[in-house]
């Protein structure tokens, strides 16, 4: 804050604080009875904004009082002094600048809070005409939220702005995150009218939430009581503001609903479910009270149940998508994707990697489209040069419709129209023969729809390059409006005006030193010197020249003429200025009025954009059209993990190994050296650490990804008969925040894995069991395979270090061996990074230990440890398991009673009693029996 913003924020304080110097009341809710009447306002306004900091507008400062100050003070990093007194204790106050809030509100909303801004309404010289004491009215104009932000400077160019209401209507009994639990949630982004509303299963809500990258997060107050339901938003990790329940309303859900998008009927939209009305109903309820009443542009809402890849809150994580472990942008799947241009774009790009689809056809679509620009390499990049001059056309129109645009969002509209059209025939001009791809086709139409007289009447008014605000003028182009000009001229050619003025002055007195100037106070005023003013205070030129003020060396003098050239020229100034005020509303309203083609422009610019992304990264990384069926097939031939393979090419290191994975045929040929397992949908990895396993794992899941949102895939080839569900349970993680140890965490997403994988899903599972001893980590992994084999029969890649699992695809003909190639050279290691058939014969695990550098003597002597344990070991070894006997999977259902065990001795003795028939005495005896019975089976058990 600069010496001169402190200076003049002292002036506003001093003048218009909320001084309580009497005020004498206590309690959280500070009373307001006996304060001052500009305290009493300040508490009134606070009272209605408990949950947000409240900014007070006070000239040119926006200042904060009490906690607000305190909490606000330490966010910013800015200066917290006191101010005033109430209830006999200093205020704390702190404040920004007006000049600068936007800068400061970004980062308290960066930071999670919530901020209501309270502006004057009125100018402080109208309260003064109410009395000396009387205070400038306020009023809170805005809450600014997290998730209900509009303004460039607070949002991500790259990411969407969700605002989502999540609704339970579940009964008491069921926890709000069970899996039979529903919740509907409605995702608004109103900064660019984006609306998704959908519902999920309880246990589905992180995943979907992270999939929506909810910003702000609106629930009823009273699930907040709900623990489990608490953490599984919070891990979401967007902000959670609780709402009265009561804003969960579906009728007037359904009837705010209609009013944004102005249809009486909403059938024309898709069924919404009466949970789902509540959720958009307390979405349009929240907006509307954060931006007081103003209407949000509203795209028709997208339904989101179905056709989509479920993929849950863990396996998101594991496969660091979008947000990376190490929170490294760069080391996430998006980043490697990343080739679109515009921000919009982006977000497009960052939806559908979020949110793949299921729908064979559909995602042939999208290919197809990606697919013709790859073929017309020219079309690509002349397409990729347009666009990238496309300004933000879908977060200039909400701005617009808010009233909070400003002249560069007409100049958006203008620049975007111009792009589209560039787009449309760019494209057209290519049509082959055989005609456009469908989605190629669809971005077509949007973009031609947009009313083409807008255009030419933005073009025609705004200069080029017009200035940020709107209130300072300066945006329409000179020549759009003669009246304009004219006021323009006037206030420009002041100098001009007043050089006549003076030269005449300087005839009619003979005064050669008469000059005409201005200064802030006087406005424009005439000024000679002492010794030259003798004749101006005299008659006759006394008349005409009326005295303002004497100075040390000049005298200074005013002229009817003068104050009329004056007032001409400030009356001109702000002529020019309404008159460009007027131009503004005209062509925001004109923009108003084609918003629902506009909108749709905007999102057929974002598709195009990811379309030419991919096709850019196909070529350039060299991936290749996936085929996407309804079969059951797995292949991928030639396979290589995206962002690896970046990485390596960026560090200069040798280039990276491609791998084939081929888990359920379909009836094509096995690849060489995998003959012996024709059929194998699962295949257990296992290699040295450090051999590439989880490499190998993660990419095949990242191909599904690709594959299935509509990118190319970097194999040689690939073709997925299409995943419904993606489990990904690759690296450990502990989760000590929750109270779960690493070894729990992996057993809750096992058994999620479990229990929702299907026959169509794809489970990449990576070294189960390792965190516990290694006869209890061996059984679960071993189990786990046989259960993924003969019950949920999913296509799964399961990587161990248990060597003994391997004994399985002996006896199993689902489930095949490969390992991960190495050699050894002069006693060290070499990693070959390549997939083959067959068991790893040992672990390398000490060779993997001197690589890393640990010292000499602790690998001689590991070496001593693990030879004399391998020579006393009498665990079963690869091929006689000792398992053979027990039942598997295939042949136990869930229900055939896994915990049955044969009946004890007491047991049997106890089924064979009848009570009825006994004697006080008999019974006692046969109480002896029975004990002395189960001493004897305890001693024979032990
Ligand atoms: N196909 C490949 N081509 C080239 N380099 C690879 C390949 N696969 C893996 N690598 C390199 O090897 C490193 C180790 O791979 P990865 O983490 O997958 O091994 P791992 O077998 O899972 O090890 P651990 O069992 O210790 O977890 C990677 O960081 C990568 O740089």
């Amino acid at each position: 804050m600069s010496k001169h913003d402190v200076q003049r924020r002292n002036r506003h304080v001093e003048s218009d604080a909320p001084s309580t110097e009497k005020s004498a009341n206590s309690g959280a809710g500070r009373a307001v009875a006996d304060a001052t009447p500009s305290m009493a306002q300040y508490l009134e306004i606070k009272a209605a904004n408990p949950n947000s900091l409240l900014w007070y507008r006070m000239g040119d400062f926006y200042e904060l009082f009490f906690e607000d100050a305190v909490v606000a003070s330490e966010a910013l990093s800015i200066v917290l002094t006191k101010r005033g007194k109430h209830q006999g204790q200093e205020i704390p106050m702190c404040g920004v600048p007006v000049h600068r809030a936007d800068e400061y509100l970004q980062r308290l909303i960066k930071q999670g809070y919530r901020v209501a801004v309270c502006e004057q309404l009125e100018d402080p010289a109208e309260a003064r005409k109410r009395g000396a004491k009387a205070v400038v009215k306020r009023d809170v104009v805005r809450l600014v939220t997290p998730g209900t932000v509009t303004e460039e400077a607070l949002l991500d160019a790259k990411a969407r702005n969700y605002l989502t209401a999540v609704y339970c209507e579940t009964p008491h009994e069921i926890g709000t995150t069970d899996a039979d639990a529903r919740l509907a949630l409605a995702s608004l982004d109103i900064s660019t009218g984006e609306f998704e509303v959908g519902d999920v299963a309880g246990s589905d809500l992180t995943g979907e939430l992270i999939r929506l990258a909810a910003r702000e997060i609106i629930v009823a107050d009273g699930l907040l009581g709900d623990q489990n339901f608490v953490r599984a938003v919070e891990y979401a990790g967007g902000k959670v503001t609780p709402i009265p329940a009561a804003y969960f309303n579906s009728a007037a859900g359904s009837r705010d609903l209609k009013t944004c998008l102005g249809v009486a009927d909403l059938s024309g939209f898709g069924a919404f479910s009466t949970s789902e009305l509540a959720a958009i109903g307390a979405v349009l309820k929240y907006v509307d009270l954060t931006q007081m009443g103003r209407k949000p542009l509203v795209n028709p809402p997208r339904k989101t149940a179905g056709a989509r890849l479920f993929i849950d809150a863990a396996s998101r994580a594991s496969l660091e998508l979008i947000r990376a472990a190490s929170g490294e942008k760069s080391s996430t799947l998006l980043a490697a994707m990343d080739r679109t241009v515009t921000g919009a774009g982006a977000r497009e790009l960052q939806a559908r990697l979020s949110s793949p689809l299921t729908d064979p056809a559909a995602i042939e679509a999208r290919l197809d489209a990606v697919a013709y620009l790859v073929d017309n390499r020219r079309l690509l990049d002349e397409l990729r040069s347009t666009l990238r001059s496309a300004p933000d056309l879908a977060r200039a129109l909400p701005r617009l419709g808010f009233g909070r645009g400003g002249p560069r969002d007409l100049a958006a509209v203008r620049d975007a129209i111009g792009v589209a059209r560039r787009a449309t025939s760019l494209i057209e001009m290519s049509a082959q023969p055989l005609g456009l791809p469908a989605e190629l086709k669809s971005v077509c139409e949007r973009l031609t729809q947009v009313p083409g007289d807008l255009a030419e009447a933005l073009g025609s008014a705004l200069v080029d390059d017009p200035p940020l605000l709107r209130r300072d003028g300066g945006f329409v182009r000179p020549g759009f409006n003669g009246d304009l000009d004219a006021a323009r001229t006037l206030r420009d050619d002041s100098r001009k005006v007043m050089a006549k003025h003076e030269a005449r002055y300087i005839e009619e007195t003979g005064i050669k030193t008469l000059r005409v100037r201005h200064n802030n106070i006087l406005g424009f005023f005439i000024e000679v010197t002492q010794l030259n003013a003798k004749p101006l205070l005299s008659p006759p030129l006394s008349d005409r020249f009326r005295h303002r003020q004497t100075m040390a060396n000049a005298v200074r003098f005013a002229t009817a003429e003068l104050l009329d050239t004056e007032g001409m020229i400030a009356s001109a100034s702000e002529r020019a200025l309404n008159l460009e005020q007027e131009i503004f509303t005209d062509l925001a309203e004109r923009i108003g009025a084609a918003a629902a083609a506009l909108g749709a422009a905007a999102a057929a610019l974002a598709e195009l954009d990811v379309f030419a992304a991919l096709a850019h990264l196909a070529l350039e990384q060299g991936y290749t059209r996936p085929v996407i069926d309804a079969s059951m097939a797995f292949e991928i031939r030639g396979g290589r993990h995206p962002v690896v393979q970046q990485a390596l090419a960026r560090s200069g290191a040798p280039a990276f190994i491609e791998n084939d994975c081929i888990l359920g045929k379909d009836g094509s040929e096995a690849p060489a050296g995998f003959e012996n397992a024709p059929d194998a949908r699962i295949w257990l990895v296992t290699g040295p650490n450090m051999a590439g396993k989880s490499t190998f794992l993660r990419q095949n899941a990242l191909i599904t990804v690709m594959a299935q949102m509509g990118s190319y895939v970097p194999a040689r080839s690939a073709r997925i008969g299409v995943v419904d569900r993606l489990f990904s349970r690759v690296g450990a993680s502990d989760d000590l925040a929750r109270g779960r140890s690493t070894f729990m965490v992996e057993m809750v997403e096992t058994a999620a894995i479990l229990n929702q994988a299907s026959e169509r899903s794809l489970v990449i599972l990576d070294e189960i069991g390792r965190g516990t001893a290694t006869f209890d980590g061996l059984s679960i992994a071993w189990a786990t395979v046989e259960y993924l084999h003969g019950v949920t029969k999913a296509r799964a890649l399961f990587a161990t270090h248990y060597h003994e699992l391997t004994a399985l695809a002996r006896r199993l003909n689902g489930i095949a061996n490969v390992t991960m190639d190495v050699t050894e050279w002069h006693d060290t290691i070499v990693f070959l990074h390549k997939v083959k058939a067959g068991a790893a014969d040992r672990s390398y695990g000490i060779q993997v230990a001197k690589l890393a550098g640990l010292p000499h003597a602790v690998v001689a002597r590991a070496r001593e440890v693990l030879d004399r344990l391998e020579k006393a070991d009498r665990r079963p070894r690869t091929g006689d398991d000792g398992l053979g006997d027990l039942p598997l999977f295939s042949a136990m259902r869930p229900k055939s009673g896994l915990n049955e065990r044969a009946p004890s001795a007491v047991e049997k003795m106890l089924r064979a009693m009848h009570p009825d028939d006994l004697s006080p005495k008999s019974a006692l005896e046969k109480i002896y029996e029975l004990k002395a019975l189960a001493e004897t089976e305890k001693k024979t058990q032990s």
